[in-house]
């Protein structure tokens, strides 16, 4: 993923990317970092734009997803801070900031590369089932399940903030170019639904089958059931 990531940006040195956080692509943006360190690729005029962010968490809340960029990218990469957009989870107007982020995508010139996750429930981003193809950047309510199993983040599971501001799935498909990445278990049941199934707000990921330039990097565990 990594390796793809880097090929993209040397290919277009002044290209948009669409980041994603959480677990899964801690190995990628540290794999990019030491790409960036030992001179294979620069950052200097990349503009990145973030997927989601908790509502009510400030850049440097340590479990905010500004700050998760700041540690595991940002910070050891030369691009420009000021190109780095996330979405602010502390703004005073939440729906009012999800407006504006959308104008910021599109003055930007839109997302040539989309870097995704994937929920365990199918989710993209904070687009949770439910999700339809014509959403833009919201405010959306997290659903239990997802609350739960990002408390691993958390002290504990009340901690984890109800509601945040995403990208919505109409924002994603926009992209010229979308990678989504997948590793373990956990994640072949939504893996399997995204491709398999009939796209549908069940399974928000399975909106990618609209798309039409979508990869999905896998791992075997989260590959283990398309075979069937
Ligand atoms: N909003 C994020 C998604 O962008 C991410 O893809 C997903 C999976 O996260 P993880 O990679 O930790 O499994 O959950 C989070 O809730």
């Amino acid at each position: 993923m990594a390796n793809m990531i880097v090929a993209a940006v040397n290919a277009n040195p002044s290209i948009v990317l669409g980041l994603a956080t959480g677990g899964t692509p801690t190995a990628t943006y540290a794999n990019i970092v030491e790409d960036f360190r030992s001179g294979k690729v620069h950052f200097k005029n990349v503009t990145s734009f973030n997927l989601d962010e908790y509502i009510g968490l400030s850049g440097t809340h340590p479990q905010s997803f500004r700050h998760f960029m700041q540690s595991e990218l940002f910070d050891h990469i030369d691009i420009d801070p000021n190109n780095t957009f996330v979405p602010e989870g502390g703004a005073s107007d939440p729906d009012a900031h999800a407006v504006q982020y959308e104008a910021q995508i599109a003055a930007a010139g839109g997302i040539d590369l989309q870097l995704l996750g994937i929920g365990h429930n199918g989710h993209i981003a904070f687009n949770e089932p439910g999700s339809s193809p014509s959403t833009r950047t919201r405010v959306v309510e997290l659903t239990p399940s997802t609350i739960e199993k990002n408390a691993r983040f958390f002290a504990s599971v009340d901690e984890v903030p109800k509601t945040a501001i995403t990208m919505g799935i109409g924002t994603i498909l926009e992209a010229k170019q979308i990678l989504l990445l997948a590793t373990g278990k956990d994640k072949a049941e939504a893996v399997r639904r995204s491709l398999k199934d009939a796209a549908s707000e069940d399974v928000p990921a399975s909106w990618l089958e609209q798309h039409p330039d979508v990869t999905f990097v896998l791992d075997e565990a989260a590959a283990s059931e398309l075979s069937a």
